[in-house]
């Protein structure tokens, strides 16, 4: 078995939480309130930024111009392409993308960023792919399985969202895990371990991530904005 079919064969109880979990549950039937489409937005503006700033600390880390290309590539795509699932949450909740933007995280997408900060500090090229992974591959395979198994036609609310991320025939999914397979050929017991780690927290915050949007989580003690 591959490395990176060890690891989603680890993760398997996690990705099948994440299928049940009522955000992507109500992304699948339609049915979310406009309060956690916002909260989902904001939140995720700000965990789109921070993940460029990582993409640029792992280009610092590459040892050749092919890892170099493949995470300018994703920034690319960033920038200009996923922003088009936010805006089909945003047109749903009626409110323009421009004012999402700019607030402050919370608890769960502060410790998510973090998590993914630390390691790629820290950590080898091939434990920032791990800890980055989980962002594409779970939502790859949410489209997948929300296009299969409800079919949505375009007057389905967030049709947009859920073929963005279904319908991807140029998958960084594949392309990360034919590069974390490399890796691992290469990489010693330790550094395959702390990938695993590192994998498995960052499914772990991508449930987190869907629980915090649903629940509109915010700091347990409110602070009023000193200006
Ligand atoms: C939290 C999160 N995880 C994954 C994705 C998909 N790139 C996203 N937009 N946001």
């Amino acid at each position: 078995m591959s490395f990176s079919a060890e690891l989603r064969k680890e993760a398997n109880p996690i990705f099948h939480a994440i299928f049940e979990h009522p955000f992507v549950q109500g992304i699948a039937n339609g049915e979310l309130k406009k309060e956690q489409l916002i909260h989902y937005v904001k939140q995720d503006f700000e965990y789109l930024s921070s993940f460029i700033r990582i993409y640029g600390i792992a280009v610092s880390k590459c040892e050749n111009r092919e890892d170099m290309d493949m995470f300018n590539q994703q920034i690319s795509f960033i920038l200009k392409s996923e922003i088009h699932p936010h805006n089909n949450f945003c047109q749903v909740a009626g409110v323009p993308y421009e004012v999402l933007q700019g607030y402050p995280l919370s608890p769960s997408s502060h410790h998510y960023i973090r998590h993914m900060l630390t390691v790629a500090h820290e950590g080898t090229l091939g434990e920032i792919l791990a800890v980055l992974l989980p962002c594409p591959w779970t939502y790859w395979e949410i489209g997948k399985r929300i296009l299969n198994e409800v079919n949505p036609d375009r007057s389905h609310p967030f049709y947009d969202w859920i073929n963005f991320y279904g319908n991807r025939t140029d998958s960084i999914t594949t392309k990360f895990c034919d590069r974390i397979d490399e890796w691992a050929k290469e990489a010693t017991e330790r550094e395959k371990e702390k990938m695993k780690e590192h994998f498995l927290i960052s499914c772990q915050l991508e449930y987190m991530f869907w629980d915090m949007a649903y629940k509109l989580e915010e700091w347990p003690v409110k602070m009023e904005v000193v200006k």
